[in-house]
Protein backbone atom coordinates (compact mmCIF):
# COMPACT_ATOMS: atom_id res chain seq x y z
CA UNK A 1 0.00 0.00 0.00
CA UNK A 2 1.32 3.33 -0.76
CA UNK A 3 0.41 6.51 0.27
CA UNK A 4 -0.60 9.65 -1.52
CA UNK A 5 -2.57 12.97 -2.40
CA UNK A 6 -5.82 12.87 -4.84
CA UNK A 7 -6.71 16.00 -6.43
CA UNK A 8 -8.63 17.46 -3.20
CA UNK A 9 -6.80 17.74 0.13
CA UNK A 10 -7.31 14.37 1.84
CA UNK A 11 -4.47 12.23 2.16
CA UNK A 12 -4.77 8.59 0.22
CA UNK A 13 -3.37 5.27 0.53
CA UNK A 14 -3.25 3.67 -2.90
CA UNK A 15 -3.82 0.05 -3.27
CA UNK A 16 -2.76 -0.73 -6.76
CA UNK A 17 -2.04 -3.50 -8.98
CA UNK A 18 -6.07 -4.75 -9.61
CA UNK A 19 -6.70 -6.56 -12.73
CA UNK A 20 -10.56 -6.06 -12.08
CA UNK A 21 -12.34 -3.36 -9.69
CA UNK A 22 -16.21 -4.49 -9.12
CA UNK A 23 -18.36 -1.88 -7.30
CA UNK A 24 -21.59 -3.69 -6.29
CA UNK A 25 -21.82 -7.35 -4.42
CA UNK A 26 -24.99 -8.08 -6.11
CA UNK A 27 -25.18 -11.02 -8.95
CA UNK A 28 -23.92 -9.26 -11.88
CA UNK A 29 -20.98 -7.76 -9.66
CA UNK A 30 -20.38 -11.08 -8.25
CA UNK A 31 -20.69 -13.23 -11.60
CA UNK A 32 -18.13 -11.16 -13.23
CA UNK A 33 -15.49 -11.18 -10.03
CA UNK A 34 -15.57 -14.84 -9.69
CA UNK A 35 -14.74 -15.38 -13.47
CA UNK A 36 -12.47 -13.25 -13.66
CA UNK A 37 -10.56 -14.50 -10.45
CA UNK A 38 -10.85 -18.25 -11.63
CA UNK A 39 -8.72 -17.22 -14.55
CA UNK A 40 -6.15 -15.51 -12.08
CA UNK A 41 -6.84 -11.96 -12.17
CA UNK A 42 -6.22 -9.99 -9.10
CA UNK A 43 -9.93 -8.82 -8.07
CA UNK A 44 -11.26 -6.93 -5.85
CA UNK A 45 -14.85 -5.81 -5.03
CA UNK A 46 -17.64 -3.41 -2.75
CA UNK A 47 -20.33 -3.13 -1.64
CA UNK A 48 -21.77 -0.27 0.86
CA UNK A 49 -24.30 -3.14 2.07
CA UNK A 50 -24.50 -6.61 3.57
CA UNK A 51 -22.73 -8.68 -0.23
CA UNK A 52 -26.02 -10.52 -2.12
CA UNK A 53 -27.68 -7.27 -3.53
CA UNK A 54 -30.92 -6.98 -4.06
CA UNK A 55 -32.64 -10.03 -5.25
CA UNK A 56 -30.92 -12.20 -2.50
CA UNK A 57 -31.84 -9.74 0.28
CA UNK A 58 -34.22 -7.03 -0.90
CA UNK A 59 -36.36 -8.68 -3.86
CA UNK A 60 -36.98 -11.67 -5.69
CA UNK A 61 -36.18 -14.58 -3.04
CA UNK A 62 -36.91 -12.67 0.31
CA UNK A 63 -40.19 -12.09 -2.13
CA UNK A 64 -41.28 -15.36 -3.17
CA UNK A 65 -40.61 -16.48 0.22
CA UNK A 66 -43.56 -14.16 1.83
CA UNK A 67 -45.52 -15.07 -1.29
CA UNK A 68 -45.57 -18.87 0.03
CA UNK A 69 -47.84 -17.94 3.09
CA UNK A 70 -49.88 -16.21 0.63
CA UNK A 71 -50.20 -19.24 -1.73
CA UNK A 72 -51.13 -21.50 1.06
CA UNK A 73 -53.95 -19.31 2.21
CA UNK A 74 -55.01 -18.92 -1.41
CA UNK A 75 -54.79 -22.78 -2.23
CA UNK A 76 -56.75 -23.50 0.91
CA UNK A 77 -59.63 -20.42 -0.02
CA UNK A 78 -60.19 -22.07 -3.61
CA UNK A 79 -60.91 -25.62 -2.30
CA UNK A 80 -63.42 -23.75 0.60
CA UNK A 81 -66.53 -26.04 -0.08
CA UNK A 82 -64.05 -28.98 -2.53
CA UNK A 83 -62.95 -30.55 0.72
CA UNK A 84 -60.79 -28.41 2.79
CA UNK A 85 -62.78 -25.98 5.83
CA UNK A 86 -62.01 -22.27 5.75
CA UNK A 87 -61.85 -22.49 9.96
CA UNK A 88 -59.06 -19.69 10.82
CA UNK A 89 -56.29 -20.36 8.74
CA UNK A 90 -54.01 -17.19 8.91
CA UNK A 91 -50.87 -15.79 7.77
CA UNK A 92 -48.53 -15.18 11.00
CA UNK A 93 -46.64 -12.37 9.77
CA UNK A 94 -44.17 -12.60 12.17
CA UNK A 95 -43.21 -16.23 12.25
CA UNK A 96 -43.11 -15.89 8.07
CA UNK A 97 -40.54 -13.03 8.34
CA UNK A 98 -38.22 -15.49 10.52
CA UNK A 99 -38.73 -17.95 7.98
CA UNK A 100 -37.53 -15.43 5.32
CA UNK A 101 -34.85 -14.43 7.42
CA UNK A 102 -33.64 -17.79 8.02
CA UNK A 103 -32.71 -17.45 4.47
CA UNK A 104 -31.45 -14.05 3.90
CA UNK A 105 -29.84 -13.79 7.10
CA UNK A 106 -26.77 -16.28 5.90
CA UNK A 107 -26.75 -14.44 2.68
CA UNK A 108 -23.86 -12.04 2.59
CA UNK A 109 -21.04 -14.34 4.81
CA UNK A 110 -21.85 -16.90 2.32
CA UNK A 111 -21.59 -14.89 -0.45
CA UNK A 112 -18.60 -13.33 0.97
CA UNK A 113 -16.70 -16.83 1.93
CA UNK A 114 -17.15 -17.78 -1.72
CA UNK A 115 -15.77 -14.49 -2.63
CA UNK A 116 -12.90 -14.84 -0.78
CA UNK A 117 -12.76 -18.44 -1.33
CA UNK A 118 -12.17 -17.80 -5.11
CA UNK A 119 -9.20 -15.79 -4.52
CA UNK A 120 -11.32 -12.19 -4.77
CA UNK A 121 -10.43 -9.63 -2.51
CA UNK A 122 -13.65 -7.99 -0.67
CA UNK A 123 -14.21 -4.69 0.77
CA UNK A 124 -16.92 -2.96 2.10
CA UNK A 125 -18.36 0.92 1.92
CA UNK A 126 -19.31 3.01 -0.81
CA UNK A 127 -16.65 3.75 -3.66
CA UNK A 128 -16.68 7.08 -5.71
CA UNK A 129 -14.08 7.47 -8.50
CA UNK A 130 -11.17 9.50 -8.27
CA UNK A 131 -9.63 9.12 -11.71
CA UNK A 132 -9.94 7.04 -14.95
CA UNK A 133 -8.34 4.35 -13.56
CA UNK A 134 -8.96 4.83 -9.60
CA UNK A 135 -11.88 5.17 -6.76
CA UNK A 136 -11.93 5.55 -3.40
CA UNK A 137 -12.89 3.73 -0.95
CA UNK A 138 -13.00 5.35 2.77
CA UNK A 139 -10.22 7.21 2.39
CA UNK A 140 -8.21 4.08 0.21
CA UNK A 141 -7.53 4.72 -3.47
CA UNK A 142 -7.77 1.62 -5.39
CA UNK A 143 -6.48 1.13 -8.92
CA UNK A 144 -7.53 -1.28 -11.41
CA UNK A 145 -7.00 -2.02 -15.41
CA UNK A 146 -10.80 -2.13 -15.69
CA UNK A 147 -13.77 -1.27 -13.49
CA UNK A 148 -16.88 -3.51 -13.22
CA UNK A 149 -19.78 -1.10 -12.21
CA UNK A 150 -22.52 -3.33 -10.92
CA UNK A 151 -24.42 -0.98 -8.72
CA UNK A 152 -28.42 -1.91 -9.36
CA UNK A 153 -31.08 0.36 -9.16
CA UNK A 154 -32.84 2.38 -6.65
CA UNK A 155 -36.66 3.54 -6.60
CA UNK A 156 -37.30 6.50 -8.91
CA UNK A 157 -37.44 10.13 -7.15
CA UNK A 158 -41.00 10.73 -6.58
CA UNK A 159 -42.33 14.70 -6.79
CA UNK A 160 -45.32 15.02 -5.39
CA UNK A 161 -45.89 16.65 -2.04
CA UNK A 162 -45.82 14.11 0.74
CA UNK A 163 -43.43 11.80 -0.99
CA UNK A 164 -40.91 11.28 1.95
CA UNK A 165 -44.06 9.32 3.95
CA UNK A 166 -43.42 6.81 1.65
CA UNK A 167 -41.62 3.41 2.26
CA UNK A 168 -39.74 1.52 -0.68
CA UNK A 169 -40.04 -2.12 -1.65
CA UNK A 170 -36.61 -3.17 0.97
CA UNK A 171 -38.58 -1.19 3.76
CA UNK A 172 -42.00 -3.51 2.68
CA UNK A 173 -39.82 -6.81 3.02
CA UNK A 174 -38.42 -6.01 6.22
CA UNK A 175 -41.71 -4.98 8.17
CA UNK A 176 -42.20 -6.05 11.40
CA UNK A 177 -46.24 -6.15 11.54
CA UNK A 178 -48.82 -5.66 8.28
CA UNK A 179 -51.20 -2.91 9.14
CA UNK A 180 -54.77 -2.50 7.70
CA UNK A 181 -54.56 -0.27 5.46
CA UNK A 182 -51.85 -0.18 2.42
CA UNK A 183 -51.93 1.80 -0.83
CA UNK A 184 -49.25 0.58 -3.11
CA UNK A 185 -48.24 4.06 -5.70
CA UNK A 186 -47.60 2.23 -9.46
CA UNK A 187 -49.32 -0.81 -10.41
CA UNK A 188 -45.94 -2.19 -11.74
CA UNK A 189 -44.32 -5.53 -11.00
CA UNK A 190 -43.66 -4.84 -7.21
CA UNK A 191 -46.97 -3.40 -6.09
CA UNK A 192 -48.85 -6.23 -7.61
CA UNK A 193 -46.53 -8.93 -6.51
CA UNK A 194 -46.86 -7.09 -2.59
CA UNK A 195 -50.41 -6.36 -2.83
CA UNK A 196 -51.14 -10.38 -3.85
CA UNK A 197 -49.10 -11.19 -0.64
CA UNK A 198 -50.35 -8.54 1.46
CA UNK A 199 -54.27 -8.81 0.69
CA UNK A 200 -53.97 -12.81 1.71
CA UNK A 201 -52.80 -11.70 5.25
CA UNK A 202 -55.92 -9.66 5.46
CA UNK A 203 -54.82 -6.28 4.26
CA UNK A 204 -57.15 -4.03 2.42
CA UNK A 205 -55.00 -3.12 -0.76
CA UNK A 206 -55.07 -0.03 -2.82
CA UNK A 207 -53.15 -0.38 -5.90
CA UNK A 208 -52.71 3.41 -7.99
CA UNK A 209 -51.25 3.57 -11.59
CA UNK A 210 -51.34 6.86 -13.40
CA UNK A 211 -51.70 5.16 -17.22
CA UNK A 212 -54.58 3.22 -18.37
CA UNK A 213 -52.93 0.12 -18.05
CA UNK A 214 -50.81 -1.03 -15.65
CA UNK A 215 -47.88 -3.81 -16.58
CA UNK A 216 -47.68 -3.07 -19.96
CA UNK A 217 -44.91 -5.37 -21.09
CA UNK A 218 -47.27 -8.16 -20.48
CA UNK A 219 -50.39 -9.78 -23.02
CA UNK A 220 -53.15 -7.31 -22.76
CA UNK A 221 -56.01 -9.92 -22.60
CA UNK A 222 -54.37 -11.77 -19.62
CA UNK A 223 -53.47 -8.05 -17.67
CA UNK A 224 -57.18 -7.78 -17.80
CA UNK A 225 -57.78 -11.36 -16.50
CA UNK A 226 -55.38 -10.57 -13.67
CA UNK A 227 -56.64 -7.07 -12.61
CA UNK A 228 -60.50 -8.96 -12.23
CA UNK A 229 -58.75 -12.01 -10.35
CA UNK A 230 -56.90 -9.11 -8.52
CA UNK A 231 -59.99 -6.89 -7.55
CA UNK A 232 -61.58 -10.29 -6.77
CA UNK A 233 -58.77 -10.93 -4.07
CA UNK A 234 -60.33 -7.61 -2.37
CA UNK A 235 -57.19 -5.24 -4.12
CA UNK A 236 -58.63 -2.19 -5.28
CA UNK A 237 -56.73 -1.37 -8.91
CA UNK A 238 -57.23 2.42 -9.80
CA UNK A 239 -55.88 2.89 -13.13
CA UNK A 240 -55.43 6.37 -14.58
CA UNK A 241 -54.91 7.77 -11.57
CA UNK A 242 -52.29 10.86 -10.33
CA UNK A 243 -51.45 10.51 -6.86
CA UNK A 244 -51.58 14.43 -6.12
CA UNK A 245 -50.21 14.44 -2.52
CA UNK A 246 -49.88 11.97 1.02
CA UNK A 247 -50.61 13.65 4.07
CA UNK A 248 -49.79 12.68 7.54
CA UNK A 249 -52.93 12.71 9.46
CA UNK A 250 -53.68 12.26 12.96
CA UNK A 251 -54.51 8.27 12.21
CA UNK A 252 -52.11 7.56 9.35
CA UNK A 253 -51.54 8.89 6.02
CA UNK A 254 -53.97 10.62 3.16
CA UNK A 255 -53.19 9.75 -0.70
CA UNK A 256 -54.90 12.57 -2.52
CA UNK A 257 -55.67 11.49 -5.98
CA UNK A 258 -56.72 13.08 -8.85
CA UNK A 259 -59.13 10.55 -11.54
CA UNK A 260 -60.48 12.57 -14.67
CA UNK A 261 -60.89 15.84 -12.87
CA UNK A 262 -62.05 14.19 -9.84
CA UNK A 263 -60.38 14.63 -6.47
CA UNK A 264 -60.99 12.18 -3.79
CA UNK A 265 -58.53 10.94 -0.99
CA UNK A 266 -57.67 7.23 0.13
CA UNK A 267 -56.83 6.54 3.82
CA UNK A 268 -53.51 4.28 4.33
CA UNK A 269 -51.91 3.11 7.20
CA UNK A 270 -48.45 2.39 4.89
CA UNK A 271 -48.18 4.10 1.37
CA UNK A 272 -45.55 1.86 -0.67
CA UNK A 273 -43.13 3.20 -3.73
CA UNK A 274 -44.32 0.57 -6.58
CA UNK A 275 -43.66 3.33 -9.59
CA UNK A 276 -40.29 2.13 -11.15
CA UNK A 277 -36.75 2.26 -10.63
CA UNK A 278 -33.82 4.35 -12.19
CA UNK A 279 -29.92 2.84 -12.14
CA UNK A 280 -28.15 3.32 -8.53
CA UNK A 281 -25.39 5.63 -9.91
CA UNK A 282 -25.50 8.60 -6.91
CA UNK A 283 -22.30 9.21 -5.34
CA UNK A 284 -19.86 7.08 -8.24
CA UNK A 285 -18.70 10.61 -9.08
CA UNK A 286 -18.75 9.39 -12.79
CA UNK A 287 -17.36 12.65 -13.98
CA UNK A 288 -13.66 12.16 -12.50
CA UNK A 289 -13.92 8.60 -14.31
CA UNK A 290 -15.22 10.44 -17.69
CA UNK A 291 -17.84 7.87 -17.42
CA UNK A 292 -21.48 8.91 -19.40
CA UNK A 293 -24.66 7.62 -18.18
CA UNK A 294 -28.57 8.32 -18.31
CA UNK A 295 -31.19 7.44 -16.12
CA UNK A 296 -31.16 3.89 -17.64
CA UNK A 297 -27.73 3.41 -16.36
CA UNK A 298 -24.30 3.56 -17.57
CA UNK A 299 -23.87 4.28 -21.48
CA UNK A 300 -22.25 0.89 -22.67
CA UNK A 301 -21.84 -0.50 -26.18
CA UNK A 302 -23.10 -3.57 -27.51
CA UNK A 303 -20.60 -5.52 -25.54
CA UNK A 304 -20.81 -3.76 -22.29
CA UNK A 305 -18.05 -1.13 -22.51
CA UNK A 306 -18.30 2.78 -21.37
CA UNK A 307 -18.68 4.10 -24.35
CA UNK A 308 -16.43 7.27 -22.76
CA UNK A 309 -13.44 5.14 -20.67
CA UNK A 310 -12.54 1.76 -21.89
CA UNK A 311 -11.25 0.76 -18.95
CA UNK A 312 -14.77 0.88 -17.66
CA UNK A 313 -17.63 -2.16 -17.95
CA UNK A 314 -21.11 -2.33 -16.77
CA UNK A 315 -23.76 -4.54 -16.21
CA UNK A 316 -26.98 -5.66 -14.42
CA UNK A 317 -29.55 -2.72 -13.45
CA UNK A 318 -26.82 -0.12 -13.52
CA UNK A 319 -26.00 -0.48 -17.14
CA UNK A 320 -27.69 0.90 -20.06
CA UNK A 321 -28.42 -2.09 -21.82
CA UNK A 322 -31.71 -3.83 -24.13
CA UNK A 323 -31.75 -5.79 -21.36
CA UNK A 324 -34.69 -5.98 -18.52
CA UNK A 325 -33.68 -5.25 -15.22
CA UNK A 326 -34.11 -8.54 -13.71
CA UNK A 327 -31.92 -11.23 -12.12
CA UNK A 328 -31.21 -13.64 -14.84
CA UNK A 329 -30.14 -10.67 -17.26
CA UNK A 330 -27.94 -9.69 -14.39
CA UNK A 331 -25.92 -12.54 -14.21
CA UNK A 332 -25.82 -13.12 -18.02
CA UNK A 333 -24.42 -9.76 -18.75
CA UNK A 334 -21.86 -10.08 -15.57
CA UNK A 335 -20.74 -12.96 -17.36
CA UNK A 336 -20.26 -11.32 -20.41
CA UNK A 337 -18.57 -8.56 -19.30
CA UNK A 338 -16.04 -10.81 -17.73
CA UNK A 339 -15.63 -12.90 -20.79
CA UNK A 340 -14.40 -9.40 -22.69
CA UNK A 341 -12.45 -8.17 -20.13
CA UNK A 342 -10.71 -11.37 -19.95
CA UNK A 343 -10.24 -11.95 -23.67
CA UNK A 344 -10.41 -8.86 -25.04
CA UNK A 345 -13.17 -9.90 -27.20
CA UNK A 346 -16.34 -8.08 -28.05
CA UNK A 347 -19.13 -10.76 -27.53
CA UNK A 348 -22.50 -9.07 -26.61
CA UNK A 349 -25.02 -10.51 -24.65
CA UNK A 350 -28.15 -12.42 -26.42
CA UNK A 351 -31.46 -11.42 -24.77
CA UNK A 352 -33.88 -13.83 -27.04
CA UNK A 353 -36.24 -15.28 -24.86
CA UNK A 354 -35.64 -13.90 -21.74
CA UNK A 355 -38.84 -15.20 -19.52
CA UNK A 356 -40.59 -12.61 -17.20
CA UNK A 357 -43.06 -13.48 -14.46
CA UNK A 358 -45.00 -11.23 -11.98
CA UNK A 359 -45.15 -13.09 -9.48
CA UNK A 360 -49.23 -12.59 -8.27
CA UNK A 361 -51.53 -15.78 -7.48
CA UNK A 362 -52.10 -16.43 -10.66
CA UNK A 363 -48.61 -15.51 -11.57
CA UNK A 364 -48.62 -13.67 -15.56
CA UNK A 365 -45.50 -14.78 -17.56
CA UNK A 366 -44.28 -13.84 -20.50
CA UNK A 367 -41.22 -14.66 -22.61
CA UNK A 368 -41.19 -13.69 -26.60
CA UNK A 369 -43.17 -11.17 -28.47
CA UNK A 370 -46.44 -10.03 -27.88
CA UNK A 371 -49.45 -10.11 -30.68
CA UNK A 372 -48.84 -6.21 -31.18
CA UNK A 373 -45.47 -6.63 -31.20
CA UNK A 374 -45.71 -9.35 -34.50
CA UNK A 375 -48.61 -7.30 -36.05
CA UNK A 376 -46.18 -4.21 -36.03
CA UNK A 377 -43.18 -6.08 -37.41
CA UNK A 378 -45.52 -7.68 -40.35
CA UNK A 379 -45.27 -11.16 -39.47
CA UNK A 380 -48.10 -13.20 -40.38
CA UNK A 381 -48.90 -15.22 -37.26
CA UNK A 382 -51.22 -17.60 -35.71
CA UNK A 383 -52.46 -16.69 -32.36
CA UNK A 384 -53.52 -20.14 -30.25
CA UNK A 385 -55.68 -18.36 -27.46
CA UNK A 386 -56.86 -20.67 -25.20
CA UNK A 387 -58.83 -19.87 -21.43
CA UNK A 388 -57.47 -22.62 -19.69
CA UNK A 389 -59.17 -22.15 -16.51
CA UNK A 390 -61.99 -25.55 -17.27
CA UNK A 391 -58.67 -27.67 -17.82
CA UNK A 392 -58.41 -30.69 -15.18
CA UNK A 393 -55.21 -28.99 -13.39
CA UNK A 394 -56.90 -25.72 -12.72
CA UNK A 395 -60.00 -27.30 -11.89
CA UNK A 396 -57.87 -29.57 -9.49
CA UNK A 397 -56.84 -26.38 -7.51
CA UNK A 398 -60.15 -24.61 -7.97
CA UNK A 399 -58.41 -21.57 -9.51
CA UNK A 400 -60.93 -19.98 -12.13
CA UNK A 401 -58.81 -17.46 -13.88
CA UNK A 402 -56.54 -19.16 -15.85
CA UNK A 403 -55.52 -18.22 -20.27
CA UNK A 404 -52.60 -18.91 -22.58
CA UNK A 405 -51.75 -17.26 -25.61
CA UNK A 406 -49.04 -18.52 -27.57
CA UNK A 407 -47.64 -16.73 -30.93
CA UNK A 408 -46.50 -18.67 -33.77
CA UNK A 409 -44.83 -18.03 -37.35
CA UNK A 410 -47.06 -18.70 -39.95
CA UNK A 411 -44.43 -19.17 -42.11
CA UNK A 412 -41.90 -21.49 -40.39
CA UNK A 413 -44.60 -22.90 -37.13
CA UNK A 414 -41.58 -21.69 -34.76
CA UNK A 415 -42.72 -20.15 -31.38
CA UNK A 416 -42.26 -16.44 -31.22
CA UNK A 417 -43.87 -15.64 -27.94
CA UNK A 418 -45.77 -17.22 -24.94
CA UNK A 419 -48.02 -15.62 -22.51
CA UNK A 420 -49.34 -17.65 -19.42
CA UNK A 421 -52.12 -16.67 -16.78
CA UNK A 422 -52.23 -19.65 -13.74
CA UNK A 423 -51.10 -21.12 -11.58
CA UNK A 424 -47.51 -23.69 -11.54
CA UNK A 425 -47.51 -21.60 -15.68
CA UNK A 426 -44.39 -19.87 -14.34
CA UNK A 427 -42.52 -23.21 -14.25
CA UNK A 428 -43.97 -23.67 -17.97
CA UNK A 429 -42.95 -20.50 -19.12
CA UNK A 430 -39.31 -21.94 -18.80
CA UNK A 431 -40.29 -24.82 -21.63
CA UNK A 432 -41.34 -21.87 -23.95
CA UNK A 433 -38.21 -20.10 -23.81
CA UNK A 434 -36.10 -22.72 -23.87
CA UNK A 435 -37.95 -23.50 -27.30
CA UNK A 436 -37.98 -20.33 -28.67
CA UNK A 437 -34.45 -19.80 -27.88
CA UNK A 438 -33.65 -23.10 -29.66
CA UNK A 439 -35.69 -21.88 -32.67
CA UNK A 440 -38.36 -25.23 -32.37
CA UNK A 441 -41.44 -25.50 -34.44
CA UNK A 442 -44.60 -25.91 -32.77
CA UNK A 443 -44.49 -29.45 -34.00
CA UNK A 444 -41.31 -30.06 -32.51
CA UNK A 445 -42.60 -28.81 -29.04
CA UNK A 446 -45.84 -31.10 -28.91
CA UNK A 447 -43.47 -33.94 -29.71
CA UNK A 448 -42.79 -33.62 -25.63
CA UNK A 449 -44.08 -36.11 -23.51
CA UNK A 450 -45.09 -34.71 -20.42
CA UNK A 451 -45.40 -36.43 -17.23
CA UNK A 452 -49.11 -37.42 -16.61
CA UNK A 453 -50.98 -35.74 -15.13
CA UNK A 454 -48.91 -32.14 -14.51
CA UNK A 455 -49.60 -29.21 -15.58
CA UNK A 456 -46.60 -29.70 -18.57
CA UNK A 457 -48.55 -32.15 -20.06
CA UNK A 458 -51.12 -29.06 -20.74
CA UNK A 459 -48.58 -27.44 -22.93
CA UNK A 460 -49.45 -29.87 -25.93
CA UNK A 461 -53.10 -28.71 -25.77
CA UNK A 462 -51.97 -24.69 -25.34
CA UNK A 463 -50.37 -24.99 -28.76
C1 LIG B 1 -38.72 -6.01 -4.64
C2 LIG B 1 -38.02 -6.57 -5.85
C3 LIG B 1 -38.35 -7.82 -6.30
C4 LIG B 1 -37.71 -8.35 -7.43
N1 LIG B 1 -38.08 -9.58 -7.86
C5 LIG B 1 -37.48 -10.11 -8.95
C6 LIG B 1 -37.82 -11.43 -9.39
O1 LIG B 1 -38.68 -12.10 -8.82
N2 LIG B 1 -37.16 -11.91 -10.48
C7 LIG B 1 -36.20 -11.18 -11.15
O2 LIG B 1 -35.64 -11.68 -12.13
N3 LIG B 1 -35.87 -9.94 -10.74
C8 LIG B 1 -36.48 -9.39 -9.66
N4 LIG B 1 -36.11 -8.14 -9.23
C9 LIG B 1 -35.04 -7.43 -9.95
C10 LIG B 1 -33.68 -7.99 -9.52
O3 LIG B 1 -33.60 -8.00 -8.12
C11 LIG B 1 -32.56 -7.12 -10.11
O4 LIG B 1 -32.70 -7.05 -11.50
C12 LIG B 1 -31.18 -7.69 -9.79
O5 LIG B 1 -31.05 -7.94 -8.41
C13 LIG B 1 -30.11 -6.72 -10.26
O6 LIG B 1 -28.84 -7.20 -9.89
P1 LIG B 1 -27.56 -6.26 -9.97
O7 LIG B 1 -26.39 -7.14 -9.66
O8 LIG B 1 -27.56 -5.50 -11.22
O9 LIG B 1 -27.75 -5.18 -8.81
P2 LIG B 1 -27.99 -5.37 -7.23
O10 LIG B 1 -28.31 -6.76 -6.86
O11 LIG B 1 -28.95 -4.32 -6.85
O12 LIG B 1 -26.55 -5.06 -6.59
C14 LIG B 1 -26.01 -3.78 -6.58
C15 LIG B 1 -25.17 -3.62 -5.35
O13 LIG B 1 -24.35 -2.46 -5.50
C16 LIG B 1 -24.18 -1.85 -4.24
N5 LIG B 1 -23.77 -0.46 -4.46
C17 LIG B 1 -24.46 0.53 -5.09
N6 LIG B 1 -23.71 1.66 -5.15
C18 LIG B 1 -22.54 1.39 -4.54
C19 LIG B 1 -21.35 2.15 -4.28
N7 LIG B 1 -21.22 3.42 -4.68
N8 LIG B 1 -20.34 1.55 -3.62
C20 LIG B 1 -20.45 0.27 -3.21
N9 LIG B 1 -21.54 -0.50 -3.43
C21 LIG B 1 -22.57 0.05 -4.09
C22 LIG B 1 -25.55 -2.01 -3.59
O14 LIG B 1 -25.46 -1.91 -2.19
C23 LIG B 1 -25.98 -3.40 -4.08
O15 LIG B 1 -25.69 -4.40 -3.13
C24 LIG B 1 -36.72 -7.59 -8.10
C25 LIG B 1 -36.37 -6.32 -7.63
C26 LIG B 1 -37.01 -5.81 -6.52
C27 LIG B 1 -36.64 -4.43 -6.02
N1 LIG C 1 -40.94 -10.61 -10.64
C1 LIG C 1 -39.98 -9.81 -11.10
O1 LIG C 1 -39.22 -10.18 -11.98
C2 LIG C 1 -39.80 -8.44 -10.51
C3 LIG C 1 -40.43 -8.10 -9.33
C4 LIG C 1 -40.24 -6.81 -8.83
C5 LIG C 1 -39.43 -5.91 -9.51
N2 LIG C 1 -38.84 -6.29 -10.65
C6 LIG C 1 -38.00 -5.34 -11.42
O2 LIG C 1 -37.94 -4.10 -10.78
C7 LIG C 1 -38.38 -3.06 -11.64
C8 LIG C 1 -39.11 -2.02 -10.85
O3 LIG C 1 -40.36 -2.51 -10.38
P1 LIG C 1 -41.60 -1.54 -10.16
O4 LIG C 1 -42.78 -2.36 -9.86
O5 LIG C 1 -41.19 -0.45 -9.22
O6 LIG C 1 -41.70 -0.79 -11.55
P2 LIG C 1 -42.43 -1.11 -12.93
O7 LIG C 1 -41.63 -0.42 -13.93
O8 LIG C 1 -42.73 -2.55 -13.08
O9 LIG C 1 -43.85 -0.39 -12.79
C9 LIG C 1 -43.97 0.94 -12.41
C10 LIG C 1 -45.41 1.37 -12.64
O10 LIG C 1 -45.60 2.58 -11.93
C11 LIG C 1 -46.29 3.51 -12.77
N3 LIG C 1 -45.94 4.83 -12.28
C12 LIG C 1 -44.75 5.49 -12.41
N4 LIG C 1 -44.80 6.67 -11.75
C13 LIG C 1 -46.02 6.74 -11.17
C14 LIG C 1 -46.66 7.70 -10.34
N5 LIG C 1 -46.04 8.82 -9.97
N6 LIG C 1 -47.92 7.46 -9.94
C15 LIG C 1 -48.56 6.31 -10.30
N7 LIG C 1 -48.02 5.38 -11.09
C16 LIG C 1 -46.75 5.58 -11.50
C17 LIG C 1 -45.85 3.16 -14.17
O11 LIG C 1 -46.83 3.58 -15.10
C18 LIG C 1 -45.74 1.63 -14.11
O12 LIG C 1 -46.97 1.01 -14.41
C19 LIG C 1 -39.25 -3.77 -12.68
O13 LIG C 1 -39.23 -3.11 -13.91
C20 LIG C 1 -38.64 -5.14 -12.77
O14 LIG C 1 -37.69 -5.18 -13.79
C21 LIG C 1 -39.00 -7.54 -11.18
Amino acid sequence: MLSGHSAGRKEFHVNEDYDLFVIGAGMAGTTAANKCAAQGWRVGIVDALPYGGTCALRGCDPKKILRRGAEVIDAARLMQDKGIAQNGLSIDWAALMRHKRGFTDAVPQGMEDELTGNGVMTFHGSARFTGPNQLEIDGTEHRAKHFLIATGARPRPLSFPGHEHLIDSTDFLNLDALPPRIVFIGGGFISFEFAHIASRAGVDCVIIDHGDRPLREFDPDLVELLIQRTEQTGIRVQLATTTTRVTRTATGLDVTVDQGGKTFTIGADLVVHGAGRVANLDGLNLDAANIASGPRGVTVAGHLQCTTNPAVYAAGDAADTPGKPLTPVAVFEGKVAASNMLKGTTTTPDYTAVPTTVFTIPELNRVGILEHEAGNSGLDIDVRHNDTSGWYSNYRVGETTASAKIIIDKATDRILGAHLLGPGYGELINIFGLAIKLGLTSRQLKSMTATYPSIGADLGSML
